[in-house]
């Protein structure tokens, strides 16, 4: 990673894109996830490095990762988003903007699913814009790194 680095993370179930729920996040994979924002940052010419876990700690330590020194995160945090206060920590100790994407519409689902332990603490959000939401959030960091 480098100062040219996007660093997309996908947290639980997100490796089951396209046969998990797809009425609900659409038929695109995870593989096409990484299609996606690897052409989106290279446009803006940024890298794009794409992971998933389905660990709340390994995920705390890939945001740790980020923290400094690239463009950016852009987090699905899944599950998480609604439970984890570690992840929060993490999120608020980062000195690079982190992009909230969730590709259903939260607010607009299962109450438990509207609470967001990460909203505060991002600098933006990209929510219920499908696997699309993913490339709005790359194009936003890219525009904020060319606007600083
Ligand atoms: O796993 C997910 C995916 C999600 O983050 C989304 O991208 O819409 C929404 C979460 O509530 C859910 O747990």
């Amino acid at each position: 990673m480098d100062a040219r680095t996007v660093l997309v993370l996908n947290g639980p179930n997100l490796n089951l894109l396209g046969e998990r729920e797809p009425e609900v996040y659409g038929h695109e994979t995870l593989a096409d996830v990484e299609r996606l924002c690897a052409q989106t940052a290279e446009r803006h010419g940024l890298v794009a490095d794409v992971r998933q876990t389905n660990h709340e700690g390994v995920l705390v330590d890939q945001v740790q990762e980020g923290r400094r020194g690239i463009v950016g995160i852009v987090l699905n945090a899944a599950g998480y988003t609604h439970t984890s206060v570690a992840l929060r920590d993490a999120v608020s100790a980062c000195r690079v903007p982190v992009v909230e994407v969730h590709i259903s519409d939260i607010r607009a689902r299962e109450p438990f699913r509207r609470h967001s332990y990460l909203t505060d603490v991002c600098a933006h959000h990209v929510i219920g814009r499908g696997v699309a939401g993913y490339a709005e959030a790359v194009t936003w960091l890219a525009e904020q790194r060319d606007a600083g």
